[in-house]
């Protein structure tokens, strides 16, 4: 078994948890509180600040060119669509410049950004990877798990549903889970339980950052 799937069914309770959650049911349906999309993305944006220095660590600390180019180009995507998806959501919603720059940060989002910050600090390509492939990956596995309807969404649901879909996100993911299998492969004891712990604390996080949308 690739060692990415066995880190996913070690942690497959906070798995099935994050990728089935009620909000990704109800963005897909349509019916998701603006107040609710609001909050998820002022909380979201913050949260891309990190993975983007997440990521740039990772592709300096990446083996060979070969394995660099694709998060690079993957970056490229979330430095232009996505980040203007985000601006014009939050132009759409009435999102205020203070809460799109400086939301004060809620419990996961705050928690990711410690362990995306560990992760980049301890050096260890492994551990970087294995956050970014969760980030991801549970991305994927939630847009393949909701269901969609006949009718159009507004934008601001649609296109995340778009940004996460897809032959070309699918293979970000691919490539994420095999540089986190090589690395899982070449890494020592210690180190694959450090790698395991940074996989479940990553997958946990996701669900509560869901979670943390409706506890206001
Ligand atoms: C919290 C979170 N996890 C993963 C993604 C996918 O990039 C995202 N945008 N936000």
């Amino acid at each position: 078994m690739r060692p990415s799937e066995m880190l996913k069914d070690s942690c497959s309770l906070e798995w099935q948890a994050a990728t089935n959650h009620v909000f990704c049911q109800e963005l897909t349906l349509g019916s998701l509180s603006l107040d609710k999309m609001r909050i998820y993305l002022a909380q979201d944006y913050t949260f891309i600040d990190n993975f983007v220095r997440l990521a740039a660590s990772a592709i300096h600390h990446a083996p060979t060119l070969a394995d660099r180019l694709p998060l690079a180009a993957f970056l490229g995507i979330i430095a232009g669509p996505e980040n203007t998806y985000f601006q014009r959501s939050f132009d759409s919603l009435n999102v205020s410049k203070e809460e799109q720059e400086t939301p004060s940060l809620l419990a996961p989002t705050a928690g990711f950004q410690a362990l995306m910050l560990k992760a980049a600090q301890s050096g260890s390509y492994a551990n970087m990877v294995a956050v970014l492939t969760v980030a991801e990956w549970v991305y994927l596995s939630w847009t393949q798990n909701t269901d969609r309807i006949d009718s159009p969404l507004p934008f601001y649901f649609q296109e995340w549903i778009n940004l996460h879909e897809g032959e070309y996100f699918e293979s970000v993911v691919e490539h994420l889970r095999t540089q986190l299998d090589r690395a899982y492969d070449a890494a020592d004891g210690a180190e694959k339980a450090t790698i395991a712990d940074y996989f479940k604390q990553a997958v946990t996080l996701e669900k509560q950052f869901f979670d943390a949308c409706y506890d206001i």
